[in-house]
C-alpha cells in the first residue's frame, strides 16, 4: 500500500502564476479525502502534483518512497491514478472496452489479469453493457464512468477523482457510493475534488479546504461546516442541512437529514 506525503509544497506555472503555497498533507492507505474550495484555490494544481503531472517548485511530494521529482509522470501515474474533470480530455479509443483495457495492458500485466481488471472496472462502474460502444456516442455521465473505469483498471493504490458527481443522476451517485465502498475495502486511497457538499458529507470524513493557494482546514465535516472562519475564508457554502440547522439555532454538528429531523422532534417534545 502507498502513502502520499506533500511537505511544504509550492508551485508556480511557467508564466509566473503562483498556484500553490506551502502545502503540507499526508494521505494514508484506504483513506477517503475530499478537497474543496472556490475556483482557482489551487485544488487541481495540488492533485496534479500528487500524480506527477506537475513537479513542485519548492518542497517535496513523496508517493510511497518515491520523490516525484526523480520519476517520470508515467511512472508516478501507475501509483496515483487521476480521473480528469472533463472525460473528453482523457478518452482516446473508439470503444469503451479498449479505453478501459489500455491502462493495464500498457502497464504490462499478464493478459489474464488485464481481462480480469477490465471486466471488474467495467462492472464496478456500471458500464459493462456499453463495452462495445463508441464513448462519444454515450452521454457525458457515462463517459465520466468510462474514464473512472479506465483508471480503476490500472489497480493503482491512490485514485484521484476530479468532480466525479458532475452530471450524475441518482443512479450514478449510487454507483459512485458503491465504488467508494469497494475501493475502501481494497485499502485504496481516494482523493476527490468536488463542489458537491452533499456528496462530501455523505461519503467523506476528511475534508481539505483550500483558499487562495493555501490549505485553510484539514478536518472532519462537522468541524469544517460549522467553522465560521473557515467558511468565510474559503467562501464555502455548507450543505443545505447544515444551513438549516444553523438557522434553527441547533447545536453544531448536524449534517444529515436524519440528525436534523431528530433535533426538530427533540425540540418539539420539550
Ligand atoms: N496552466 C496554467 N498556467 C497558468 N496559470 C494556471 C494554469 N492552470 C491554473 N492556473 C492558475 O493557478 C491557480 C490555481 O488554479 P487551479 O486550477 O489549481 O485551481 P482550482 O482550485 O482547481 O480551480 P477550479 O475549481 O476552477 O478547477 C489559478 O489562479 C489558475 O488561474
Amino acid at each position: 500500500m502507498t502513502e502520499l506525503h506533500l511537505t511544504n509544497v509550492s508551485f508556480s506555472y511557467p508564466d509566473g502564476t503562483k498556484a500553490l503555497e506551502n502545502l503540507t498533507l499526508s494521505v494514508t492507505s484506504g483513506e477517503r479525502v475530499a478537497i474543496v474550495g472556490q475556483n482557482g484555490a489551487g485544488k487541481t494544481t495540488a492533485v496534479k502534483l500528487m500524480n506527477g503531472l506537475l513537479k513542485p517548485t519548492e518542497g517535496s511530494v513523496l508517493v510511497g518512497d518515491w520523490d516525484t521529482k526523480n520519476h517520470t509522470t508515467a511512472q508516478v501515474s501507475r501509483k496515483v491514478g487521476y480521473v480528469f474533470q472533463n472525460p473528453d480530455d482523457q478518452i482516446f479509443h473508439n470503444d469503451v472496452e479498449s479505453e478501459v483495457r489500455f491502462g493495464p495492458k500498457n502497464m504490462g500485466f499478464e493478459p489474464e489479469r488485464v481481462n480480469e481488471l477490465t471486466d471488474w472496472a467495467l462492472k464496478l462502474c456500471g458500464i459493462s453493457e456499453f463495452a462495445e460502444e463508441n464513448p462519444y456516442n454515450l452521454p457525458y455521465s457515462v463517459r465520466k464512468f468510462v474514464t473512472i473505469a479506465s483508471v480503476l483498471a490500472m489497480d493503482s493504490d491512490i485514485i484521484i477523482l476530479d468532480e466525479p458527481t458532475a452530471g450524475q443522476d441518482k443512479i450514478g451517485l449510487q454507483v459512485l457510493g458503491n465504488l467508494l465502498q469497494v475501493l475502501e475495502e481494497k485499502q485504496k486511497s481516494v482523493i476527490t475534488i468536488t463542489h458537491d457538499m452533499e456528496f462530501v458529507t455523505d461519503y467523506f470524513t476528511r475534508i481539505i479546504v483550500m483558499a487562495n493557494r493555501q490549505l485553510v482546514a484539514d478536518e472532519n465535516a462537522q468541524k469544517v461546516f460549522y467553522n465560521t472562519e473557515v467558511l468565510e475564508k474559503s467562501m464555502l457554502k455548507p450543505p443545505a442541512v447544515a444551513q438549516m440547522a444553523k438557522l434553527l439555532d441547533f447545536s453544531p454538528g448536524i449534517l444529515s437529514k436524519q440528525q436534523l429531523i431528530e433535533a426538530i422532534l427533540a425540540q418539539r417534545s420539550l
